[in-house]
């Protein structure tokens, strides 16, 4: 029997296949949802405290449930968006075989709130004090300044990131990341979708711990601008965070001290009312000596 899938196969074994994302763009919980077995899974919506999500009910004969009801198709950016950068890679025959996209930007799965959100850190980033980071499948794919500050040159296509394994739209992590102009602060807005509950209704531990870490790791990464690793994350988890929420990651660069770059990152609700999780991580610089300087930025970055 042929596995469902294999390393390397861009689609998982959940996902909706080579370019599936946008092509049919039916948001988090109105699919028939492919698993390996070839059975379907459809999707049905489920009340839990605050918010409605899906659960999905394996049946043998999956059916088309109705569209989920925070799910919008209007929702296009009215800002302007960094465009997508030309595909420069080194190896360009290796990493262009999958023309690059964006998913930083909204899509059928967003919810009205994430799309609210967007809009605001868009309207916030206009005064060049945020910009929104593009994302890719491929972590370093297409993302010249990242390619070239992390590993000099790329021969193959890199995996895909971790954050960007699933195609369904708003099944998964659906995210844009900003990066505050003093380089050592980023704000991740975040939908967490219903592949990614733990607890019924609740999202994973290891997926808010997923979100800090890029959240974390990416504010290491710009104020590295080399390759970091992330040596330490503690987290304290301080309320659930229902599946289908909208939530902020904010994390900036508390010091760093030769190799090591410490962080600090907080994840809340979109009005901040709830605090859910706090987080403190080290991340190191790969190589090298790190900056040669002790510094601590406690004010610089403290707008937003
Ligand atoms: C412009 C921006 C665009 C952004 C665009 C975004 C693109 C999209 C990006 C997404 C961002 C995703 C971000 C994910 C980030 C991961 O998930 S990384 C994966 C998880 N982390 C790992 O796998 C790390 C595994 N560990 C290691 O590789 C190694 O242990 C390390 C951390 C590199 C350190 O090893 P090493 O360089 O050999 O260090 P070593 O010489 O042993 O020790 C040096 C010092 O560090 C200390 N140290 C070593 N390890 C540790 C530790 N774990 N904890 C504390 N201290 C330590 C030692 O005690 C020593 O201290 P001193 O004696 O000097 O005082």
């Amino acid at each position: 029997m042929s596995q469902p899938w294999e390393p390397g196969d861009t689609r998982g074994p959940l996902m909706g296949g080579r370019g599936g994302r946008g092509q049919r763009g039916l948001g988090p919980v109105i699919q028939t949802l492919n698993v390996p077995s070839g059975d379907s899974v459809p999707q049905l919506r489920h009340q839990s405290p605050g918010v409605t999500t899906a659960v999905p009910v394996p049946t043998p004969h999956g059916a088309t449930a109705a569209p989920h009801p925070t799910a919008t198709t209007d929702c296009v950016p009215t800002a302007p968006l960094t465009p997508s950068p030309v595909c420069c890679c080194v190896s360009p025959q290796a990493l262009c075989s999958v023309s690059p996209q964006d998913l930083a930007v909204p899509n059928t799965g967003w919810s009205a709130a994430m799309c609210e959100q967007f809009q605001r850190l868009l309207r916030r980033a206009a005064d060049g004090s945020w910009r929104r980071i593009p994302s890719y499948r491929r972590g370093l794919d297409y993302l010249p300044e990242v390619v070239q500050m992390a590993v000099g040159v790329v021969t193959r296509p890199g995996p895909r990131l971790f954050l960007r394994s699933v195609d369904e739209e708003g099944a998964g992590f659906e995210y844009a990341i900003f990066l505050h102009a003093s380089g050592h602060r980023t704000q991740c807005l975040c939908q967490l979708g219903p592949y990614l509950e733990g607890h019924h209704g609740f999202a994973h531990g290891g997926a808010i711990a997923t979100l800090i870490d890029s959240t974390v790791g990416t504010c290491a990464l710009a104020v590295a601008k080399a390759s970091v690793m992330t040596a330490k994350l503690s987290i304290s988890y301080l309320a659930p965070v229902p599946v289908g929420a909208v939530v902020v990651a904010d994390s900036r660069m508390e010091r760093h001290e030769g190799r090591k770059i410490f962080l600090s990152c907080h994840v809340r609700d979109t009005k901040r009312d709830t605090l859910y999780a706090e987080a403190t991580g080290e991340d190191m610089w790969c190589c090298g000596d790190g900056a040669g300087d002790t510094e601590t930025i406690p004010q610089n970055c403290a707008s937003g």
